[in-house]
């Protein structure tokens, strides 16, 4: 497989009301072609905020600052997006990185035709003429399952049901053949048959096209059904990583193993960890994170003296299985017996 991404080092701060506050520190990651990596985590723990930073959609200086590198490779060489000005990265917005969100309302526009729509999408990035744009675009929309797609051509957002926006927004991300879907929460807002299919369809898709997706999700059983890998973030940092059969079955994290608890069907028999069903408290406010480790005053395996003093640093638990906890060892241990 080729690597298709590079994501050193991301920092992302945001400014408001006169006060700087850092909402991811040091995520570094990569994708390979044809590969899913999910990022996972509650609400706020900073996965939008990765993603739209890997768009180059975070708002300007000095209301959002980020650092590290975020290395496209491509056939043409390495780019490197955080140096590339708004005009280069929009023509690579569409392009070589798509994005597809929870709402796709709020992605279609309710005046025009999806027709006109995907036509649009692909003349703004290729010189096509009009007939056959719309030749593709009937094409694209067969290729994610709308049927009679010639006739869907004129109808309108509006018209359609939620799972088949979602279709629509998935063909026109898929339009000019990106190497890389990022894909935030997009079954989030659909019925559970509906997810099912679409997670399916994704999955097809990905197989014909080879590109990579990045996979936004709170939903640990989304997670078993799509990632290679995955990424557990906790007030913007890492706290997990690794193979998903890894994490799912052997996770040492104490926030991995409540999120997963919270999955009914993933309830992990034999975990042996105590009374750990649902997680407590807030993800904390990033202007005011707790000293030690961020998870520690959630955390049901926090040992005083230990977790609340220093930051945790990320572990390799073995064959790249990385841990942001100081006890790992222990929840591994008591797994065990
Ligand atoms: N434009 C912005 N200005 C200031 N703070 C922001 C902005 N966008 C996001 N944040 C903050 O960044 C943090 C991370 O948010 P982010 O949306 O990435 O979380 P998330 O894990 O994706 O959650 P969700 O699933 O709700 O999108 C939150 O504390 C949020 O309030």
């Amino acid at each position: 497989m080729s690597r298709v991404l590079s994501v050193e080092d991301l920092g992302i701060g945001f400014r408001s009301e006169g006060q700087d506050f850092t909402v991811v520190r040091d995520v570094s990651f990569s994708l390979e072609a044809g590969e899913t990596l999910a990022l996972v985590g509650e609400s706020g723990s900073g996965k939008s905020v990765t993603s739209l930073g890997v768009m180059g959609l975070l708002p300007p200086p000095p209301q959002s600052r980020t650092t590290g590198r975020i290395v496209l490779h491509s056939g043409d060489g390495d780019i490197d997006l955080l140096d590339l000005p708004e005009s280069r990265m929009r023509r690579l917005r569409g392009d070589r990185i798509a994005m597809i969100f929870q709402e796709p309302l709020t992605s279609l526009n309710p005046v025009h035709t999806i027709g006109d729509q995907i036509v649009e999408a692909i003349r703004s990035h290729r010189r096509v003429s009009r007939a056959k744009a719309r030749a593709r675009a009937v094409e694209l929309l067969e290729q994610v399952g709308i049927p009679d797609p010639q006739d869907r051509l004129g109808t309108y957002p509006h018209e359609l049901s939620g799972g088949m926006r979602q279709r629509i927004m998935i063909a026109i991300a898929l339009a000019l053949e990106p190497d890389i879907l990022i894909a935030d929460e997009p079954t989030t807002a659909l019925d559970v048959t509906v997810q099912a299919q679409i997670l399916d369809l994704l999955r097809r898709l990905q197989k014909d096209t080879g590109m990579a997706m990045l996979f936004i999700t709170h939903d640990f059983g989304v997670v078993a059904d799509i990632a290679d890998r995955t990424i557990v973030m906790y007030a913007g940092q890492t706290v997990e990583e690794g193979r998903t059969e890894t994490v799912l079955s052997d996770p040492l994290m104490p926030y991995t193993i409540g999120l997963m608890n919270a999955v009914p069907r993933l309830e992990t028999a034999g975990l042996k960890l105590g009374d750990l069903k649902t997680i407590e408290g807030f993800v904390p406010d990033p202007a005011a994170l707790p000293q030690g480790c961020s998870f520690h005053p959630r955390c049901a395996f926090m040992q005083e003296g230990l977790c609340d003093t220093s930051p945790p640093s990320i572990e390799d638990a073995g064959g790249g299985h990385m841990v942001r906890c100081k006890r790992w060892r222990q929840i591994g241990e008591g797994r065990e017996t």
